[in-house]
């Protein structure tokens, strides 16, 4: 799918989510162009991964627009969205009783192939190879966040969407992770969920942050840390944290 990169990738207008009528999520502007690095930010029950659902198509728009590619999300039928769509989510379930190597050839299921060299390449960025004979459930939680990632890049979507991708990592894996995805092609948008402030900082130009169910702020890295919506966030002792950590 070739999109011009002026034009947005992903493209929300005013769009909301409703679940048994409650808002989980209202009046949603953004635009994300191709290639960009988003990270959604926010409190604990802000609306993050209600935005990621959005995205997938797992929440229907109760209000507005969400369209990919210059075309409403709904309209697309699954195994396209899926191959637009890399997604990891927080943590892959533990009972997935297939061999790691299985598990990232499923990530060729939207192109009806399994083919080899993407499934090589992917388990070889994430580093995932020496396990790859090994049944997932068997694998502790970082190294399976790695395989999901692994076949999210299999996938070779244009899209990779990551709700909070490195919380269950320690922190040697959370650089490793970090890296690998620093080093995703160009041309892939990457959207990540986290709490990570500091990730957010070193590796994201584009931020989003919500709060409430609404946008607190949309704009640079730069501007967010300029000004006082980190604080009104978090609390004035994070402002303080990462000022110390920036200097
Ligand atoms: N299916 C649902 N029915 C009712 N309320 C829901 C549903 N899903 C989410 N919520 C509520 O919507 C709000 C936003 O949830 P969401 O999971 O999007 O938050 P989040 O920003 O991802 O939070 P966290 O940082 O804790 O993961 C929360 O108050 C949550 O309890």
């Amino acid at each position: 799918m070739e999109v011009a990169m002026s034009e947005c990738l992903i493209e929300l207008c005013d769009a909301g989510v409703q679940v048994s009528g409650k808002e989980l999520l209202g009046g949603v502007n953004l635009c994300v162009t191709q290639g960009e690095h988003l990270a959604v930010i926010g409190p604990n029950g802000a609306g993050k991964s209600t935005l990621v659902k959005l995205l997938l198509g797992m929440h229907k728009a109760s209000a507005g627009t969400v369209q990919i590619g210059g075309r409403d999300v709904s309209s697309y039928p699954r195994r396209e969205l899926a191959r637009m769509i890399g997604y990891v989510p927080q943590l892959l379930a533990a009972e997935v009783p297939y061999t790691v190597r299985e598990f990232v050839e499923m990530g060729r299921y939207a192109h009806g192939d399994r083919d080899a060299k993407a499934v090589d390449e992917a388990m070889e960025l994430v580093e995932v190879g020496e396990f790859s004979e090994r049944v997932v459930a068997t694998l502790s939680g970082g190294e399976r966040q790695r395989v999901c990632i692994a076949a999210a890049l299999a996938q070779e979507a244009p899209l990779l969407l990551l709700d909070e991708p490195l919380a269950h990592l320690d922190p040697g894996q959370r650089i490793e992770v970090q890296r690998v995805l620093r080093g995703v092609r160009e041309e892939v948008t990457l959207i990540a969920v986290t709490h990570d402030l500091g990730w957010m900082q070193r590796d994201f130009e584009h931020v989003l942050a919500l709060q409430a169910g609404g946008v607190k702020f949309d704009g640079s890295v730069r501007d967010l840390m300029a000004g006082e919506v980190l604080g009104e966030l978090f609390g004035s002792a994070v402002m303080d944290q990462l000022g110390r950590r920036l200097v």
